[in-house]
């Protein structure tokens, strides 16, 4: 199943930024490991935002949920989620 999330990432100024140096990597190495796994299809930056488009391709609801919730910076960030189905004119069925 195909989902497009939207992550919107706030973290506080107060938080030690050797802290969040070490969070963000965390999340990098997070990430890249489930796009290495075909999980995270796409990531992209908005521009001019604190924030990315990605694409997920995982079993159910509670997957990505789970996935989500691991992230790293999750404490720190909005999301949301829309589930996507095939739309009739595309030429690519997934
Ligand atoms: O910088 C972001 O958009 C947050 C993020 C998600 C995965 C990653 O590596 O960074």
């Amino acid at each position: 199943m195909l989902y497009l999330v939207e992550m919107i990432v706030q973290i506080p100024h107060t938080l030690d930024p050797a802290l969040v140096a070490k969070i963000k990597q965390k999340e990098k190495e997070y990430s890249q490991k489930l796009q290495r796994e075909g999980k995270w299809r796409h990531i992209w930056r908005v521009v001019g935002e604190y924030a990315n488009v990605s694409v997920f391709d995982v079993a159910s609801n509670d997957e990505l949920h789970a996935l989500l919730s691991a992230l790293p910076l999750f404490p720190y960030m909005q999301i949301s989620v829309k589930p996507l189905a095939n739309h009739p004119s595309s030429i690519v069925q997934e």
